[in-house]
């Protein structure tokens, strides 16, 4: 099947410039979005279901500012919705790759226009993001996913094998018999969405459990495809109670695949039930999940002192720190150390953290009172540690929302637990090596935490970076060379980490899609033989 389609390009980044329209129109749906209270029901067959038991959602630079109600789903309608994507199967199931590819194309290109703000405005007020982080995430990013995945399904369904003389082969790229579970994260807006809509794109029916706390913007992006044509029944979302939905969904004998992005924790618990039920399950599920990191960045002594310290902050403190790729280790050798300190130092007093919508911030608050509670444990264990040295931040306040400040600490052991432990917050941990450690820290910096996802050198030698991007290939499934570890694009830098980072299944590429097909080969003869006995056989 060739694709009509053009190749997808990047979604350009709008400036949001003092006196732009973009900037305009962003503002006043900040406004509009403010001033409402949002119902969040779930979605089943196309059916807006309101439990009447809601949990709110509620700005995270402002919490006493409620933006929306999520309507609970319970067992029933979970079991509702997986009913409901059943029946849906069939007829989604034989749409040609173009039709399904059309409703996608379309959301994208809406998304391009006029759902722009409004997706950006929620994911601002609901996950605290400024306004350039919102326009990567919920405008840019999910329009490359939408747009990307669609030229790589159809590089996928290409793949085709060799027909030899009056026989035709030929790959059917089914979908898999069954509904693909998406549970997806707070952080990014278009992961929530990318996770049900890659293997919906792929035939798939899907049942969508989000984030309590990206609800919000998680609900628009369903409003959205709806505008675009979804089929009723093809994307079931359902808010609730995170082991209730998935006590239903990881139980049920049609489960076919598990989409999954968040913390390690949470995955190891997925794939233990998915694992003790298996012997149920109609097929094998599919299991993908895209988990946590502490990711690293390792200056070497030819670094540039400013490059590097740009580097770590804006790894560091973009999003408060709330990516998984974000800069939260560092090594940095003694002779730059200095250097490195004095501009960090530098930039970290001039920046502004605050109400996102000031666009003067440069970070909100993070996400909920879980996470400030667990970053300000790790801070105050700081302040009361006589082996580290808390260089910035290191107090956060809560009065009026969750702000964690840019936190840079320095530590004598480099495996302190601050080095090791994903906190997914703003505290960037230095250890200061001796120059003469380089190849000792290529080792430290591979062995030092369980996870693998992304991590940055910087050098200006050629040697020491060749020499670092070997000895650290296993140490991150995304790796910098000269640039901060963060702000992966679709398409260009295919998103996955290994080891305690998941299984690398590389969002945004056809290797991801992949994993949401169950191919079928199919071989026609034209003229079966009509004797059992070979020719030879007569002599
Ligand atoms: N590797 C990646 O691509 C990537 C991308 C984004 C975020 N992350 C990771 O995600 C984490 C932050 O996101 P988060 O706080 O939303 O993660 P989380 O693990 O707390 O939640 C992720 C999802 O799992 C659900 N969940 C929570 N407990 C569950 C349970 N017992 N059973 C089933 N589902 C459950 C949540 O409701 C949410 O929908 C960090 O660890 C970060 O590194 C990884
Ligand atoms: N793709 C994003 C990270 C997603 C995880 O939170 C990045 O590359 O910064």
């Amino acid at each position: 099947m060739s694709n009509k389609y053009p190749n997808a390009i990047n979604e350009p980044i709008f400036s949001y410039l003092a006196g732009s329209p973009e900037r305009a129109a962003l503002k006043a749906e900040l406004e509009a979005q403010r001033a409402a209270v949002r119902e969040i029901p779930a979605i089943v067959g196309g059916q807006r279901l309101f439990s009447g038991v809601t949990v709110p959602v509620t700005a995270p630079h402002e919490h006493q500012l409620v933006l929306g109600k999520v309507h609970q789903a319970d067992s029933a309608v979970v079991q509702q919705a997986i009913d409901a994507a059943l029946a849906a199967q069939p007829q989604w199931s034989s749409w040609t790759l173009e039709q399904r590819a059309a409703v996608f194309l379309k959301a994208a290109d809406l998304l391009a226009g006029p759902w722009r703000q409004r997706l950006n405005a929620a994911t601002m007020l609901g996950q605290s993001k400024t306004a350039y982080q919102a326009e990567i995430d919920s405008a840019c990013e999910l329009i490359d996913f939408l747009r990307f995945n669609v030229q790589f399904a159809y590089e996928i369904a290409a793949q085709q094998p060799l027909s030899a003389a009056g026989i035709r082969n030929r790959l059917e790229y089914r979908p898999l018999e069954g509904f693909v579970y998406a549970v997806t994260p707070f952080n990014f807006t278009a992961i929530g969405g990318n996770l049900a809509v890659a293997p919906a794109l792929m035939g798939n029916v899907v049942l969508w459990k989000p984030a309590a706390t990206a609800a919000l913007s998680n609900y628009l992006i369903m409003e959205l495809l709806e505008e675009a044509g979804l089929p009723p029944g093809v994307i079931n979302f359902v808010p609730g109670d995170a082991q209730a939905v998935s006590a239903a969904a990881l139980n049920h004998p049609s489960l076919a695949g598990v989409h999954f992005t968040g913390s390690t924790a949470v995955f190891d618990t997925m794939w233990g039930q998915v694992g003790s039920n298996v012997s149920k399950f109609r097929s094998y599920p599919r299991l993908v999940g895209e988990t946590g990191g502490k990711d690293f960045v390792l200056a070497h002594a030819s670094a540039d002192a400013a490059a590097v310290a740009t580097g770590l902050l804006r790894g560091a403190f973009e999003y408060q720190g709330q990516k998984c790729s974000a800069a939260s280790r560092a090594y940095v050798p003694a002779s730059l150390w200095p250097a490195v300190k004095e501009r960090l130092l530098q930039d970290i007093a001039t920046i502004r953290m605050g109400d996102v919508a000031d666009f003067s911030t440069f970070m909100g608050a993070v996400i909920d009172r879980r996470a400030y509670d667990r970053i300000e444990g790790y801070l105050a264990k700081a302040r009361d540690d006589q082996s580290v040295t808390i260089h910035a931040g290191g107090r956060g306040d809560d009065s009026i929302g969750y702000f964690i400040p840019p936190t840079l600490i320095e530590v004598q052991d480099p495996h302190h637990p601050l080095m090791e432990n994903e906190i997914f917050g703003p505290v960037l941990s230095v250890y200061v090596y001796a120059d003469a450690e380089w190849d000792a820290t290529l080792k430290l910096v591979d062995s030092t935490s369980p996870y693998a996802l992304t991590g940055a050198v910087f050098a200006t030698e050629r040697a020491a970076l060749e020499q670092a991007s070997y000895a650290l290939r296993n140490a991150a499934g995304n790796f910098y060379v000269n640039d901060k570890p963060t702000g992966a694009v679709v398409g260009q830098q295919p998103f996955g980490g290994a080891r305690r980072s998941g299984t690398n299944d590389k969002a945004g590429s056809a290797l991801n899609l992949q994993r949401w097909v169950s191919p079928r080969t199919v071989k026609e003869t034209s003229v079966p033989p009509r004797e059992y006995a070979y020719a030879y056989m007569s002599n």
